[in-house]
C-alpha cells in the first residue's frame, strides 16, 4: 500500500504534484493544522505530516498518530513541533534548513530599511494625501553597527549584505569560530559587548530555552540610546512589554517585528508605536522560497517513506539512497544482534559497546548504532525504533560508545555488540554474508555460524555427550520441526552453546523439559524493521 501524508499547512501545490508523481497517497488539507481536533482525529491515517509554522505538534497529536513515521517542516524552526515527544514515539522530525533562508534574510535587510526611514509610516501618510516631507526624518545605515545575535545560514547572509551596505557587522554567536568570525569579515563579540555598541540589532537565533527572552528586560536597558532593534526570527526571543516601553520613552528609537510571542498576533503591545514596523510573519513569505521549501520537503519525504533516505532529521543521522541501499542487511544485522542480546541480559544495562570490524567500519554508523540500541532497547520497550532508541538509552543512564577497526578475521566485516551490565558482560557478533545474508558468528565469545531464523532457541550446557540426541528427540517427540542446528563450545569440556532454528514457536511447556540438557531460551522472533 502507498503511504500516506497530510500537507496540514499552506505549502506551494508543487508538494502535492511530487508527492503523487513519487506514488505518495497525499491529502492536501491546508486549513487543519490550525484545528487541533479535527488534526487529532486525522492523524491516526498518516505515515507523513508536512506542516509549515501554523500546525503545532504536541504530544497531544503525536500520541493519536498510530502510523506516523515523519514530521517535515518546509521551512526552518522546528520550536513549533514537540521534538522530544517525536524522538520518544519514533517519529523522524526534518526541515529544509537552506530553502528560505535567503528571503528571510532580505526580510530583515528590508525591516532594517523600513525603521531607518520609518517607510510604512510616510508611505500611509502621503497615502493619505498628507505631505508630510519634514516629519519623516531618517538615519543612514553607512557606517553604523550592525549586531547579529545568531550567525548561522541567515544571520550569515545578513552579515555579508550588511557588509555590502558599509556597515560595521559585530556578531554574538556562541557557536561561531574566530576563523569563521574572520573569514566572514565580522567581529566576534560577546552579547554584553554588542548590546551597547550596535546601532541596529538584528536576531537570528532559533527558539529554544537558551535563546528565549535573550533580549530580556535587562539586555534591553544594556543597549545604545537609539538602537533600532529587527526580529524576523522568533517570538519569545524579546521581552515585547520592556521593548513597548523602551519605545515609548524614546530610548529605542524603532523596531522591525515579524514575529510575536503568540501568532497569530492579533492584539500586541508594540502594536501602533510610532516606527514599529510589523509583518505577519513573512519571513519566508517570497514566491522562490516557498516552491523551494515545497520541493524539498516532498522530495525529502517521499525518499525517506520510500527508501529509507533521511535527509535533514534533526533526531536521526542522515542516510543517503545508496546508503540506505548497501546498509539495509547491515543495519538488520545490527538490529537483530541488539535484539537477540537484549533477550540475553535480564539485568539493567550501563553500558553498550559496539565495535565495528572491516568494511562496516566504513559505513554509515550513527545509522548502524541507532539500529543496534534500537534492538537492546526491545526488551525495554517492543515500541522502540531508531529514532527513539537513543532517547531512550540516554534516559536510562546508558552509555554508548563504538570504535571501528580495520578488518581483523576472515570476514570482510563484523559487528559485535557488548553489553555491560553490574555482574557481567555479553557480546554477541554477526556479518553479513555476500548473498546479503545476516549471520551470527560469536555469541559469548564462542564461535558459531548461525543463519537466524524467526524463531529460534538458544541454549547454553556443559560439553558432555548425549545433549544432542535428547534436544532432537525431546523436540521431533513434541512436534517440532528444526530446520537449521548450529553448535559452538569454547572448549571440549567446557561451556556449549547451540542455536536453533525451528519452524515454529516451540511450546513454554516443551521448553521446560529441554531444560533438563541445558538452560534454555526461547528467543523473541527477530523482527527488525529499521525506523
Ligand atoms: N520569520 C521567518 O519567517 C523565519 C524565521 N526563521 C527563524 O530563524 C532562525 C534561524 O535560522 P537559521 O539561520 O537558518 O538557523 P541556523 O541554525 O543556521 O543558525 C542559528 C544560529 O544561532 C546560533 N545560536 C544558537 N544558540 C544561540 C545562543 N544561545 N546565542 C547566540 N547564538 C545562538 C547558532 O550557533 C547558529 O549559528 C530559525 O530557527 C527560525 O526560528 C527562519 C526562517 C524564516
Ligand atoms: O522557516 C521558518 O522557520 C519560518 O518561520 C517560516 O515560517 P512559515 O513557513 O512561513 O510559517
Amino acid at each position: 500500500m502507498a503511504p500516506k501524508v497530510l500537507v496540514s499547512d499552506k505549502l506551494s501545490e508543487t508538494a502535492v504534484q511530487i508527492f503523487r508523481d513519487r506514488g505518495i497517497d497525499v491529502d492536501f488539507m491546508p486549513d487543519v493544522g490550525k484545528d487541533k481536533v479535527k488534526l487529532r482525529e486525522i492523524i491516526g491515517q498518516y505515515d507523513g505530516l508536512a506542516i509549515r509554522s501554523a500546525t503545532k505538534v504536541t504530544p497531544k497529536i503525536l500520541e493519536a498518530a498510530d502510523n506516523l513515521k515523519v514530521i517535515a517542516r518546509a521551512g526552518i524552526g522546528t520550536d513549533n513541533i514537540d521534538k522530544e515527544a517525536a524522538s520518544k514515539k519514533g517519529v523522524i522530525v526534518m526541515n529544509t534548513p537552506f530553502g528560505n533562508m535567503i528571503t528571510t534574510a532580505e526580510h530583515a535587510i528590508a525591516m532594517m530599511f523600513a525603521v531607518a526611514r520609518q517607510l510604512p509610516e510616510a508611505s500611509a501618510s502621503t497615502h493619505a494625501g498628507k505631505w508630510e516631507k519634514s516629519k519623516f526624518m531618517g538615519v543612514e545605515v553607512t557606517g553604523k553597527t550592525l549586531g547579529v545575535i545568531g550567525a548561522g545560514n541567515i544571520g550569515g547572509i545578513v552579515c555579508d549584505r550588511a557588509r555590502a551596505l558599509k556597515m560595521k557587522v559585530i556578531a554574538y554567536d556562541p557557536f561561531l569560530s574566530e576563523e569563521k568570525a574572520d573569514k566572514m569579515g565580522v567581529e566576534k563579540v560577546e552579547l554584553d559587548d554588542l548590546l551597547p555598541r550596535a546601532d541596529f540589532i538584528t536576531l537570528h537565533v532559533p527558539l529554544t530555552d537558551q535563546t528565549r527572552n535573550i533580549l530580556s528586560r535587562e539586555n534591553l536597558a544594556k543597549t545604545k540610546k537609539g538602537v533600532r532593534i529587527i526580529n524576523c526570527a522568533r517570538g519569545g526571543l524579546v521581552d515585547e512589554e520592556a521593548l513597548a516601553e523602551l519605545l515609548k520613552s524614546g530610548h529605542v528609537a524603532g523596531a522591525g517585528f515579524d514575529v510575536f510571542s503568540e501568532e497569530p498576533a492579533t492584539d500586541n503591545v508594540l502594536f501602533n508605536l510610532p516606527n514599529v514596523v510589523c509583518t505577519p510573519h513573512l519571513g519566508a513569505a517570497t514566491t522562490e522560497a516557498q516552491e523551494n521549501v515545497a520541493l524539498q520537503v516532498a522530495e525529502q519525504m517521499s525518499d525517506y517513506l520510500l527508501t529509507g533516505a533521511v535527509t535533514n532529521a534533526l533526531n536521526m543521522p542522515s542516510v543517503t539512497a545508496e546508503e540506505a541501499k548497501v546498509m539495509s542487511p547491515w543495519i538488520k544485522l545490527a538490529g537483530h544482534l541488539g535484539d537477540f542480546i537484549g533477550q540475553m541480559t535480564d539485568e539493567p544495562i550501563k553500558a553498550i559497546n559496539i565495535l565495528y570490524d572491516g568494511l562496516v567500519s566504513d559505513m554509515n554508523l550513527n545509522a548502524l548504532t541507532c539500529a543496534a540500541v534500537a534492538g537492546i532497547m526491545k526488551s525495554v520497550n517492543p515500541e522502540v525504533n531508531m529514532v527513539s532508541a537513543p532517547v531512550i538509552a540516554k534516559e536510562r543512564g546508558v552509555q554508548i560508545s563504538t570504535t571501528k577497526q580495520d578488518k581483523s578475521g576472515a570476514f570482510e566485516g563484523y559487528i559485535k555488540l557488548t553489553v555491560v551490565t553490574d555482574k557481567r558482560e555479553r557480546s554477541i557478533g554477526g556479518t553479513v554474508f555476500s548473498d546479503g545474508k545476516p549471520r551470527f558468528i560469536q555469541i559469548k565469545g564462542i564461535n558459531i555460524d548461525a543463519e537466524i531464523g524467526q524463531h529460534m532457541l538458544y541454549t547454553t550446557n556443559d560439553d558432555v555427550p548425549g545433549i544432542i540426541g535428547t534436544l532432537g528427540q525431546t523436540l521431533g517427540g513434541n512436534g517440532v520441526n528444526i530446520a537449521n542446528f548450529t553448535l559452538g563450545r569454547n572448549a571440549a569440556g567446557g561451556e556449549a552453546i547451540a542455536l536453533l532454528y525451528v519452524d515454529a514457536r516451540v511450546p513454554d511447556e516443551v521448553v521446560e523439559k529441554l531444560d533438563d540438557t541445558g538452560k534454555f531460551q526461547q528467543i523473541r522472533p527477530l523482527e527488525f524493521s529499521g525506523v
